[in-house]
């Protein structure tokens, strides 16, 4: 065990997700810079660290940072644009038409540092990113103290930010080399869907994610309508036709994947795919339910995302935890489905894991970095605890988020946001925005 330590968070319980199921009672995680040096129990901790400043947690569960495997981040500025609308009408009549006036990269800084703000709080450290102008979205990251994946996004028709697919490609690569040696922020190739990128482009995303060893993230099986038409336009579904065009391997990350039948969970298993499950947003669509017990049972690693704030209306992983629990008991008429520890570790490893950084965050153990998040489970509502793992998928929100630390740095201490924007520059911001948006 290291002696080099800096911090002491002593904690009621300590989930660290991995082993799976256990919950260390009266533990501690220290700290040596951006890394977790050791857990141990807190006695011995307090004797072999007397002089370490220490964060002390009575009544808390300390946590592994949440993993958000999708989302808009800047779309926090659209939040109630256009709610109940199925997914095509809600992009081609409310959401593509504001886009293509409003997004800027001015909108998008301000936007993605109020959802890394939001996020913070609701004890989310890594989220996986998809939208317009990254280079204003690492920018916002790097001012809030958020780990991001930024998609290196493609359409195959012009919006103000790009015109063809090169020039999606160029933009996005030439971002990723500005950004290349940051600590928190990585990139991924980011194909919108199957049904707005060409065979083409597609074809030489493939060969260019394996060239540059990222992952690949793309909106997939959405909707009914999406496998209709592919049939239509293609003679087969998209994912084999992703699977053809050489885009399924082990960094592909299929979002939402909601109309996945027997053939398509196959395909995902046998090129080792991951799901990014949206269970909010795939409700608010009415898009459908997501195989979630099916992909599991196949092997399939399946993280959990919010979508944008038009189509959730939250970035909220707690609510998506306490949704993927119950959408999947009720999807399978089984109770046992979906448990509240596998909810949480699909809200943390397997995320990360889908990312590619599962030895680096989204579980507690020396070594890893640390991306933490502390939640109060003292309070009256969540009284009495048999079981936090319970209480934090089907009892607690996100309110209840006290601490949270990235890589080492602690953001928000008891509730109060140490580096993210502050409220009335964010609050100010916000409304600037929706003067415009209305205009
Ligand atoms: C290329 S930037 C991302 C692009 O995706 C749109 N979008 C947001 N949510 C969804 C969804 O659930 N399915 C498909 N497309 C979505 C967003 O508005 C941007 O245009
Ligand atoms: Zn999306």
């Amino acid at each position: 065990m290291s002696d080099a330590v800096d911090l002491l968070i002593h904690a009621r319980w300590v989930i660290p997700v991995e082993p799976a199921g256990l919950t260390l009672e009266r533990h501690t995680v220290a700290l040596c810079g951006e890394r977790i040096a050791a857990v141990l129990p807190q006695d011995d901790a307090r004797r072999r660290y007397p002089n370490v400043p220490a964060v002390e947690l009575p009544g808390h569960a300390l946590i592994p940072g949440l993993v958000n495997l999708h989302t808009h981040a800047a779309m926090t500025l659209m939040r109630g644009i256009a709610d109940d609308l199925p997914l095509m009408r809600w992009l081609q009549e409310a959401v593509w038409p504001a886009e293509s006036r409003h997004v800027s990269a001015a909108f998008v800084r301000d936007g993605t540092l109020l959802a890394a703000t939001e996020m913070l709080r609701g004890g989310i450290t890594t989220c996986n990113d998809m939208y317009f102008h990254p280079e204003a979205a690492a920018d916002a990251y790097d001012q809030a103290g958020m780990r991001a994946m930024l998609g290196m996004v493609v359409l195959d028709f012009p919006t103000p930010y790009a015109h063809d697919a090169d020039d999606y490609l160029r933009k996005g690569l030439a971002v990723r080399d500005r950004w290349r040696d940051h600590p928190r922020i990585g990139f991924t190739l980011a194909p919108h869907a199957p049904y707005t990128v060409s065979d083409d482009a597609l074809a030489r995303i493939a060969a260019l994610a394996d060239e540059i060893d990222v992952p690949v993230h793309m909106h997939v099986h959405e909707t009914a309508g999406e496998i209709s038409d592919a049939l239509a336009r293609h003679g087969v579904r998209p994912l084999l036709r992703l699977q053809r065009l050489g885009l399924l391997g082990p960094g592909f990350i299929a979002v939402h994947a909601v109309h996945a039948d027997a053939t398509d969970i196959d395909l995902l298993a046998r090129h080792g795919c991951s799901v990014a499950h949206c269970p909010t947003s795939n409700m608010k669509l009415a898009s459908g339910i997501a195989p979630v017990e099916r992909l599991l049972a196949a092997g399939i690693n399946t993280g959990l995302g919010t979508d944008g704030a038009a189509s959730n209306n939250r970035l909220d992983m707690f609510a998506e935890m306490r949704q993927a629990a119950l959408l999947a008991k009720v999807a399978s008429g089984d109770a046992t489905a979906v448990p509240a520890h596998v909810a949480l570790r699909m809200a943390t490893l397997d995320g990360a894991r889908a990312l590619g950084l599962g030895e680096r965050i989204g579980s507690i153990g020396a070594g890893k970095l640390a991306d933490l998040c502390a939640v109060n489970l003292a309070t009256l509502e969540t009284q009495p605890c048999f079981d936090p793992v319970s209480h934090l998928v089907y009892a607690v929100g996100r309110e209840h988020v006290s601490h949270v630390w990235v890589g080492g740095r602690c953001v928000l201490d008891k509730g109060k946001p140490l580096l993210h924007g502050h409220d009335n520059e964010l609050l100010r911001l916000a409304a600037v925005w929706q003067t415009k948006l209305v205009n």
